[in-house]
């Protein structure tokens, strides 16, 4: 039988103030609750007036967070009725800040499993230690070697997963007792971690090579064995493994890489946005990515994809990308290519000034890009002179600054407008507001990852997806790109965060009937939507039953 300490401290049970006075009397709980029984809406009211008395978003998220750690139903309800307010609170940015100061505000693990490289013998008992019985259907593991722009921190990850895992929940619908957020600890090489007397993480530098391989292995293979319904979505791993594990598993189970795949959906679906409102047509795009690592790759693919879809053979699309990392536009004897950069490489016969080509400025003179995508983690990269140069050769530039968080971004929306003049169709990797110029307001869409994954993961689960391929990324990228409102000056070239709720249903829909369709499903499904609609959990206190 449940005991009153127990549900009182489950997160996925308790109901606080909420308890009616029967629920009270069955679990013991009788005099341990002031005695007026609130309604949700009660303590939604209540809860929302105390986050209002925060002045500083920490300060925000750390109200939030406590709240979740007690009643994840009383949380998600006053997220579904503050869901652009919260967005930015649980996730990016604000989580960038919890991520640096993890030690310092620790309070409570929030369900989290913390794997360790160093006793490989022990991650079948943590997976299953952590999620304590609880029928697992998705989880977001991250080794936090590349925690968005800002690099490795160790153990401090393990908040990107759990935010990224609070807007599967409010955008989507999972229900929040089937997830597993999971850090993979391998140690950290930021020496201020290591140096802290307080770090809470394994304190020697990342374990690399078959080790690390290993680990990463038998973790797979348990989370299959305990969680074999499961989606499997990795995040923020260091460069040179993100793509190599991603490769290895992908054939095999359902799984997808959320900075390769998710943020190349996201881009392909914002230029898709983009081309509906400049009318042009991505077949006579020439496709600049700023930062070559794991998202500007993925950007590239995804991009690429859709030119052969288009009826381009190989060679042709190719010809459409110009790769500029570090080391300035990426040639084919470039040295310290990744192997996902090899595929997009120009010669250097191509140009007249290639030994010049290596600072941005010179590149795009010398391309005239009419899309440039910036995953490079160089705040201001993209200045008032490269963008006027930009615009000279294009009538609609697509501009999207896609790092993160906020101080690490490329531009900001209101530059870009302001220094094309109000003809840029610009993205951002974090909200932007509004931008008023010249008469006009502009829409900034997010091009975060976060529009496209809770309704792909959605799907996936929906449809007991064996697998996820190129067709459903396809399908997912046109549903979402499709949903743009081109009537108005200023349109957005990817629909509000406002509407999350509403286009990942529709994402999910279309995700799941791709998975149908090609048959990858595991188990028979008659009706997709049905499926969809009956997965998704809605923020409600249910009777407990207790007998
Ligand atoms: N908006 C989104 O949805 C989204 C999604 C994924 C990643 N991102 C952001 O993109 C950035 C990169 O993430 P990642 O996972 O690809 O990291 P990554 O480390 O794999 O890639 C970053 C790349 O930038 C390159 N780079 C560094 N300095 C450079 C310079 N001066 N000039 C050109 N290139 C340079 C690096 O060599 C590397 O190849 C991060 O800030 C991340 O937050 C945003
Ligand atoms: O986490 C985000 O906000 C998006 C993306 O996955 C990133 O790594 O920046
Ligand atoms: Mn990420």
């Amino acid at each position: 039988m449940l005991h009153n300490q127990s549900i009182l401290n489950n997160p996925f049970l308790n109901k606080g103030t909420a308890f009616t006075k029967q629920e009270r009397q069955k679990l013991g709980l009788t005099g341990t609750l002031p005695s007026q029984v609130q309604t949700l809406e009660q303590q939604t009211t209540q809860a929302y007036a105390q986050f209002q008395s925060k002045t500083t978003p920490l300060e925000k998220r750390i109200f939030l967070m406590t709240l979740f750690n007690e009643n994840r139903t009383l949380f998600y309800r006053l997220m579904d009725d503050h869901l652009v307010e919260f967005m930015p609170i649980v996730y990016d940015p604000v989580v960038a800040d919890s991520i640096e100061q993890y030690n310092e505000l620790f309070l409570n693990p929030q369900n989290a499993a913390f794997v360790s490289v160093d006793t490989p013998e022990d991650i079948e008992d943590t997976l299953r230690n952590a999620a304590g019985g609880r029928d697992i259907r998705l989880v977001v593991v991250t080794d936090s070697e590349g925690i968005l722009g800002m690099g490795d921190w160790g153990v401090n990850g393990v908040d990107i997963a759990i935010g990224k895992l609070m807007v599967y929940t409010a955008a989507a619908g999972i229900d929040p007792s089937q997830v597993l957020p999971v850090s993979i600890d391998a140690g950290t090489n930021n020496q201020k971690l290591l140096d802290d007397p307080l770090y809470l993480g394994n304190r020697h530098k990342r374990v690399t090579g078959d080790r690390y391989y290993e680990a990463i292995d038998k973790f797979v293979q348990a989370e299959q064995k305990l969680f074999p319904e499961s989606l499997l979505h990795w995040e923020d791993f260091g460069r040179s493994n993100a793509q190599v594990i991603l490769d290895k598993y992908k054939d095999k189970i359902a799984t997808f890489n959320d900075d390769i795949q998710g943020t190349g959906m996201v881009v392909l679906a914002g230029i898709l946005g983009a081309l509906n409102i400049s009318k042009e047509s991505i077949k006579d795009q020439k496709i600049l990515t700023f930062g070559a690592g794991t998202a500007g790759m993925g950007i590239a693919n995804q991009i690429m994809d859709e030119l052969m879809q288009e009826g381009l053979t190989e060679e042709e699309a190719k010809q459409h990308f110009y790769a500029v990392d570090k080391q300035g536009l990426l040639f084919e004897d470039t040295p310290d290519l990744t192997p996902a950069q090899k595929p997009f490489t120009r010669k250097r016969s191509e140009f007249t000034n290639a030994d010049e080509l290596t600072n941005l400025e010179a590149i795009v003179k010398a391309v005239h890009p009419t899309i440039m995508i910036g995953t490079s983690t160089q705040p201001g990269a993209f200045t008032e002179t490269i963008v006027k140069e930009m615009a000279k050769n294009t009538e609609r530039p697509i501009i999207f600054p896609l790092s993160n968080p906020t101080k690490l971004a490329e531009a900001t929306a209101e530059d870009l407008i302001k220094w094309t003049d109000g003809r840029a169709l610009v993205a951002t990797g974090i909200p932007a507001e509004d931008v008023d110029y010249n008469g006009v307001s502009y829409q900034i869409g997010q091009g975060n990852n976060a529009l496209m994954y809770p309704g792909l993961g959605f799907g996936l689960i929906a449809s007991t997806a064996k697998l996820l391929n190129k067709e459903t990324l396809s399908a997912a990228c046109h549903a979402l790109g499709g949903i743009v409102d081109t009537s108005k000056p200023g349109a957005a070239v990817l629909p509000p965060v406002s509407k999350i709720t509403e286009f990942s249903q529709k994402l999910a829909e279309v995700v799941a009937q791709s998975i149908v369709d090609q048959g990858l499903n595991k188990e028979p499904i008659q009706d997709v939507k049905k499926a969809v609609a009956d997965m998704k959990w809605t923020p409600e206190y249910q009777d407990i039953n207790n007998d």
